[in-house]
């Protein structure tokens, strides 16, 4: 006998380990690890996975195992023993960390369902929602407002009873196929006895003796002129066969790639790929931290290398921050490597997604180019993993299981032996320093293409601006340049920070700012709905035409949208033909590439646009890019933004001149003097490290320092003060005294959604009892944290968010 030992899809504590099952007869040569199966589990039945079978159970009563749901395993053994890793290294639950790595149609849904077992009326006023049915869906019981104490007097009474039916979201498209069932002897003989009058039928049969492979029913019946009436008797006489043939989704199936061949490399560009070429001959594991400028020729390197591993047949994992996957950023790999490569990113639809990954387990591709979680890829073979811009944020997971990719990366490629090459023109300042200390490999890129030149910078400070009269939100010089390059038919890209700087309604007369009534945020301005919008919880209200304090009329919104940039450009310079590109505008599936296909042709002569801008766009004919606030993000609470603002200004100055044309930079900024913006504008990546570094040394920040953030929160502000306050005693208490215990403090965002927030930092060296205490305060308020709308401990091991 065999059993399946299963996790669960209840994340929770006490179903934080493997159960058994038996495994029926009929299901013994498709059970194996990494299979997704339905089981019962208590009084319903629900999904796991299989992480293992094994010959004895410990456990009496063992039950068996319903339904299977795979034929091939969902995750391979690497990828369940992966799982085991993140949920130690993120401390949640292992079938959270099972969950991540699939696609989001795979992943269970449940339909709650209460069944009446009695035919005689219940005798209270659930019988009434019943109305006569024998099955009602829960929801439809939630709403109706019978107390739960009634519903629970049925269930102990035997009356009802909760089911509950596991969806699969999963849908594979699949096709009808015809195919002959007789080789091509036994046809033609079929043939001469066929009568005279089925014409049709006839037509069919021919056409097979000269076609033995399948070809779709509905092609078939086109080809033919014909209707399915002729090809019926054929199937049941067991001349053709019919069966469905899955069918992919492959949402770049009707677009041309122009193929590429590789460029012969520069002396810099060969040199860097020397290493890495190296290693992934000698299968080794070994980290790389390549650092080229903008324009340097990083993503040849990348692709060259990618090929050498697909031509030793192994596979290669490419990932690119979400904003920065655009169309010319797939271009280039399809255009490489054609077929051989899978798209991973959001704005697929769920069974595209779906499709895409399902070519990366059935083989089909050896490159997957995707966001974040495409570092989940089953393939089994890798052979290289490559994460370009590797100091983008949104390589960190902020939700459930808090991981980050770089680490899953290095994580993997241990186990594979193979090389991860982390790529950026301004590496994090982690990553730096661990190459400065030799635990990655650096290689450098210090020249453009071309000998191309990095763009000039200049700096123009907007306090100035204003005291000499301009009360625009662009300077003169900006203005003229940009008339400049309309004359010569050249093209601008303006660059506007979003993050702290949304537009939010301001009374003029009395200061009054429009506040979520739930967060503790400014509302947001929508002006095509006219409507205030809250951009944490849902709530939203009309624009209000007076002040709500003082009633005064001058009330409006202030700050700088790209909407309201794009409305001053138009007054500025009226011919100027103006590209917006932002959320608003990139909504709609396929929008961002028309946008851009757009720009590309010059069909626009400005490029207005948020973060979405300042990645990976590689046009010849842009010449000068414009920043319009360069410190909006200066003002954070985060330690990071300094280091946020050089990347990003370093990153934008980088769309200019990347071709012939030289090109130029202006940064409009209120803090000229500060040294993020100032070396950004010189490219001096090493000065700013050595400064960046001093900083941190001084106030005990990474990579000096670990840290990690505890926040509490609770919707009663008593509460999580008294709760923060005994986490950061335990930690105190507990930890050596190399370590500093921050808080208890208010987070940045003091409420979101009506729960007050407290936060507990940690600044540490080195504790390896840390997560070991971490575990024990969870554990400690676990039934609290259960209860619906109760108390919430979010642990983050290396916060990125420190709102
Ligand atoms: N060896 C080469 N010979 C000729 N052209 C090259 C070579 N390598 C790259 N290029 C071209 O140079 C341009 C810049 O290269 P690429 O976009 O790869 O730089 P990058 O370092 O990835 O830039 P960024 O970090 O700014 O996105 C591209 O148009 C690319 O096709
Ligand atoms: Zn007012
Ligand atoms: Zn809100």
């Amino acid at each position: 006998m065999t059993f399946a030992r299963v996790i669960v899809d209840v994340p929770s504590k006490n179903t934080n380990r493997p159960f058994d099952y038996k495994i029926p007869e009929k299901f013994e040569s498709v059970v194996q690890p990494g299979v997704r199966v339905i089981v019962p589990f208590g009084p319903r039945k629900i999904m796991g996975y299989v992480v293992a079978l094994t010959n004895e159970s410990d456990f009496d009563k063992v039950k068996n195992l319903s339904e299977v749901l795979d034929v091939t395993p969902a995750l391979t053994e690497e990828l369940l023993h992966l799982g085991k890793w993140l949920s130690k290294q993120t401390l949640s639950y292992y079938v959270s960390c099972l969950q991540v790595m699939l696609p989001q149609v795979m992943k269970a849904k449940y339909r709650k369902e209460l069944w009446k077992l009695t035919e005689s009326p219940l005798d209270s006023e659930l019988d009434r929602v019943f109305d006569g049915r024998a099955v009602l869906d829960y929801e439809e019981f939630d709403a109706s407002g019978v107390s739960y104490h009634t519903l629970r007097k049925h269930i102990d009474d035997g009356e009802v009873d909760v089911h509950y039916e596991v969806k699969s979201r999963e849908t594979k498209r699949t096709t009808r196929m015809v195919q002959p069932a007789l080789d091509e002897m036994e046809l033609l003989g079929f043939l001469e006895d066929l009568s005279k009058q089925a014409k049709k039928q006839k037509a069919i049969v021919e056409y097979f003796t000269e076609h033995r492979e399948p070809i779709s029913k509905k092609q078939l019946l086109q080809t033919l002129s014909t209707t399915s009436a002729s090809l019926k008797p054929l199937i049941k006489d067991g001349v053709l066969k019919e069966f469905d043939q899955e069918v992919f989704r492959d949402p770049y199936q009707d677009r041309e790639f122009e193929r590429t061949t590789p460029f012969e490399l520069t002396e810099e560009q060969a040199e860097a790929i020397g290493p890495i070429l190296k290693t992934i001959d000698r299968e080794q594991h070994d980290t790389f931290l390549l650092h080229g400028v903008t324009g340097s020729g990083k993503t040849e390197v990348y692709l060259q290398s990618i090929q050498k591993v697909m031509d030793k047949g192994e596979e290669a994992i490419m990932l690119v921050p979400e904003i920065a996957l655009t169309p010319q950023m797939v271009e280039r790999f399809k255009g490489r490597f054609g077929s051989k490569v899978a798209v991973l990113h959001s704005a697929l639809s769920a069974g595209e997604k779906y499709d895409e990954w399902r070519k990366i387990q059935r083989k089909e591709v050896q490159v997957v180019v995707g966001a974040r979680s495409a570092i989940f890829a089953p393939f089994s073979n890798i052979g290289l993993i490559i994460i370009d811009e590797e100091h983008e944020t949104s390589y960190k997971q902020e939700d459930r299981t808090r991981y980050h990719a770089r680490d899953v990366a290095i994580e993997r490629a241990k186990r594979h032996h193979c090389p991860v090459v982390l790529g950026s023109a301004t590496p994090a300042l982690e990553s730096y320093a661990r190459a400065a200390k030799g635990n990655y490999q650096l290689l450098t890129l210090s020249k453009r293409m071309n000998d191309a030149t990095m763009p000039d910078v200049e700096i123009v400070d907007m306090r100035e601006e204003l005291h000499e009269g301009n009360r625009s939100m662009f300077s003169r010089m900006l203005k003229e340049k940009i008339e400049d390059r309309l004359t010569k038919g050249e093209q601008a890209v303006l660059f506007l920070n979003r993050r702290g700087y949304s537009t939010f309604v301001m009374c003029r007369d009395c200061g009054h700012v429009s506040e979520c009534p739930h967060c503790d945020i400014a509302l947001t301005f929508h002006k095509r709905q006219n409507r205030l919008k809250c951009h944490y919880c849902s709530h939203e209200e009309p624009m209000p035409t007076e002040c709500p304090e003082c009633e005064s009329k001058t009330i409006r919104y202030f700050g700088t949208g790209t909407q309201k940039v794009e409305e001053a450009l138009e007054q500025l310079i009226p011919e100027a033909r103006v590209l917006r590109m932002d959320v608003d505008t990139t909504r709609r599936k396929g929008s961002h590439e028309r946008l851009l296909t757009k720009f590309g042709n010059k069909e626009a002569d400005i490029l207005l646009g948020t973060q979405m801008i300042a990645k990976g766009l590689d046009f010849g004919n842009v010449t000068l890019v414009g920043v319009l606030a360069a410190d909006s993000l200066l003002n954070l609470p985060d330690f990071r933004a300094s280091e946020k603002t050089f990347q990003l200004l370093t990153q934008v100055s980088g769309r200019a001149g990347r071709h012939e044309k030289p090109g130029e930079v202006v940064v409009q900024t209120y803090t000229p003097e500060h040294y993020s913006v100032d070396l950004a504008s010189e490219y001096d990546f090493d000065r700013f490290f050595q400064e960046e570094m001093r900083i941190r040394k001084a106030f005990n920040y990474p990579p000096y320092y670990f840290l990690t953030l505890i926040t509490v929160s609770h919707p009663n502000q008593l509460k999580v003060q008294e709760v923060t306050t005994k986490i950061a005693q335990f930690m105190r208490q507990k930890l050596s005294d190399q370590s500093f215990v921050l808080g208890p403090t208010p987070s940045a965002l003091t409420r979101i959604n009506n729960r007050y927030r407290y936060q507990c930092m940690i600044k540490y060296k080195k504790e390896p009892e840390q997560r070991k205490l971490v575990e024990r305060i969870l554990h400690y308020y676990e039934d609290e944290m259960k209860q619906e709308n109760g108390l919430q401990i979010i642990v983050d091991f290396q916060p990125y968010q420190l709102m």
